[in-house]
């Protein structure tokens, strides 16, 4: 599908004002392909309907738009300012908050979040590029001081070159405005492959991008489906123009990933699966600790990676804990992410919802009891499942290890801070990592010894553009956002000069 009517008429069935957004075709090198000789369907996941067919980029072009991209980048970095990238970037974030309701529609239709969570989703992915526009014109480097008198040493932070960026579905704009905004602003060419699951958030923000401006070339997107993506994922990993990988994903393919790129030795930059532990002490402020445990936990049906994992709560606070925790999780309405009444869509596919079942049943075959849902709700569509909460979870059910990246809470009683950090650190990831306490000797000592690369002492909110974003161990390396996000597309030159 793409003509002008077609197009048209899905704009206008979705209410989406600004019909320019939906693009079904790659971008390359400044131009739409739109090619039907092969298409992948895209879903909604709410209710399993098609809404539109996209282009399924042929392996071929998008070999030419990588070397398209390459020929961008040189020209770029020799006619490009850092004040002018920023002014590009600056101009990137007006148009995204102009065109800012038509944003949110198009990822609930195609992610399935409510739209309260697209909307906020929406506000976290331009903040990318107001904070990149003002770090553009800051990349600074030094002036180092030589042991031998008539030298000097001075660095310089040049763009790595073409950056290859693959991104998942549970974020379809903020994980591409988070790698794009930090490339683009170091100078970088980008070449993207959007998930299958959520192109038409990725396309939109390519039309948005010439639109403010960025020259051809420097941006493309090849969407593609389920198929071809690990064919594309190995030809980027294997590419010898692209010198750097920018992926959000599972651990399991960030390691493939790895392999892949071995015989490049290309820069890498990983943000992977999580398995956040959520620690409330006997001293904490429970009601704190439960309208963070709602929204780090809950936040679009369970599908972050910073999402609360496991649940451990201090057995003098558990009662009050998971009384006040149930009370207001049960007010929750699940449903269509664009209706109003709607707080909590459905998963992304039948596989996310399977993996809910299986910790439930583990946990309840080893002694957990429900306290809320339990069950899939196939009433509401193919991939809902209830918002569940799971009492006295022993601390040997699967939950512990593996992360449900869906609507589980399970609830894990415990006596001490010396127990309870050796449960929280009994894990290869270390992402994200909440603790909820009054005692400020304990914030210090608790936040020093949680093994994860983001810590949140009595909130559950993480997320903004400052925040250096990124794990240790099994959830990556990298830091995304932050004073610190375009290190990881520039590489540090020093010229040493003699005879002064
Ligand atoms: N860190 C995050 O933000 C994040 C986001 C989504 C998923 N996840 C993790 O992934 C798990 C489930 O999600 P999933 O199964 O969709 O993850 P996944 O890793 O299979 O998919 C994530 C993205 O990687 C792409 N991808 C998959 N195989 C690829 C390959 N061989 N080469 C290149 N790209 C490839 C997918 O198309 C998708 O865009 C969760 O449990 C969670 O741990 C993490
Ligand atoms: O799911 C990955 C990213 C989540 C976030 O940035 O808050």
């Amino acid at each position: 599908m793409s003509s002008i009517e077609e197009i048209n008429a899905f704009a206008t069935k979705y209410g989406i004002k600004n019909a320019n957004l939906i693009k079904t075709g790659a971008l390359v090198n400044g131009e739409w392909i739109v090619d039907n000789s092969e298409v992948f369907s895209v879903e909604d996941p709410a209710n399993g309907e098609h809404l539109i067919n996209v282009t399924n980029t042929k392996i071929e072009v998008i070999e030419q738009g990588i070397k398209d991209s390459q020929i961008a980048f040189k020209k770029f970095l020799k006619e490009s300012t850092g004040r002018q990238r920023g002014r590009i970037l600056r101009k990137f974030y007006d148009l995204m908050l102009e065109n800012f309701d038509d944003l949110a529609i198009i990822c609930t239709i195609e992610n399935g979040k409510s739209l309260a969570d697209s909307k906020g989703e929406i506000t976290y992915a331009s903040s990318f590029f107001e904070w990149f526009s003002e770090e553009a014109p800051r990349i600074y480097a030094d002036n180092i001081p030589s042991a031998t008198a008539s030298k000097r040493i001075i660095t310089s932070k040049q763009p790595i070159g073409v950056v290859g960026i693959l991104t998942p579905w549970n974020f379809p704009s903020a994980m591409i405005t988070r790698k794009l905004g930090a490339a683009f602003a170091a100078g970088c060419s980008t070449v993207i492959k959007p998930a299958t699951e959520t192109p038409l958030s990725a396309l939109a923000l390519g039309y948005l991008a010439q639109e403010a401006g960025f020259p051809k070339g420097m941006l493309s997107m090849f969407p593609v489906d389920q198929e071809r993506t690990k064919e594309v994922g190995k030809l980027f990993c294997e590419s010898p123009i692209i010198k750097k990988i920018s992926f959000t994903g599972s651990t399991g393919v960030g390691k493939l990933l790895m392999t892949q790129s071995a015989q490049t030795l290309k820069k890498l930059s990983f943000e992977l699966g999580g398995n956040a532990p959520f620690i409330v002490f006997e001293d904490a402020d429970v009601d704190v600790a439960v309208k963070a445990a709602l929204g780090c936990k809950l936040r679009q049906s369970g599908q972050t990676c910073i999402c609360a994992n496991r649940l451990y709560i201090h057995e003098d606070v558990y009662d009050e804990f998971s009384t006040k925790l149930t009370k207001e999780v049960s007010k929750y309405v699940l449903g269509h992410g664009l209706d109003p009444n709607t707080t909590h869509g459905p998963l992304i596919h039948e596989r996310a919802v399977q993996k809910v079942e299986s910790h439930i049943d583990d946990a309840i075959s080893k002694g957990a009891e429900i306290l809320l849902g339990g069950k899939k709700a196939p009433h509401l569509g193919p991939n809902f499942h209830d918002l569940t909460i799971l009492g006295n979870v022993p601390k040997d059910a699967l939950v512990n290890k593996d992360e449900t990246f869906g609507p589980l809470v399970p609830l894990i009683k415990f006596k001490t801070e010396e127990e309870v950090l050796e449960l929280a650190n009994d894990t290869e990831y270390g992402l994200a990592g909440y603790f909820f306490s009054k005692n400020y000797s304990r914030i210090f000592r608790v936040g020093e010894q949680l093994n994860c690369g983001m810590i949140g002492a009595n909130t559950g909110a993480l997320g903004e553009a400052s925040l250096p974003f990124g794990g240790i161990g099994w959830s990556g390396f990298g830091r995304e956002g932050s004073k610190y996000g375009i290190d990881d597309y520039t590489v540090i030159k020093s010229i040493v000069i003699d005879g002064i």
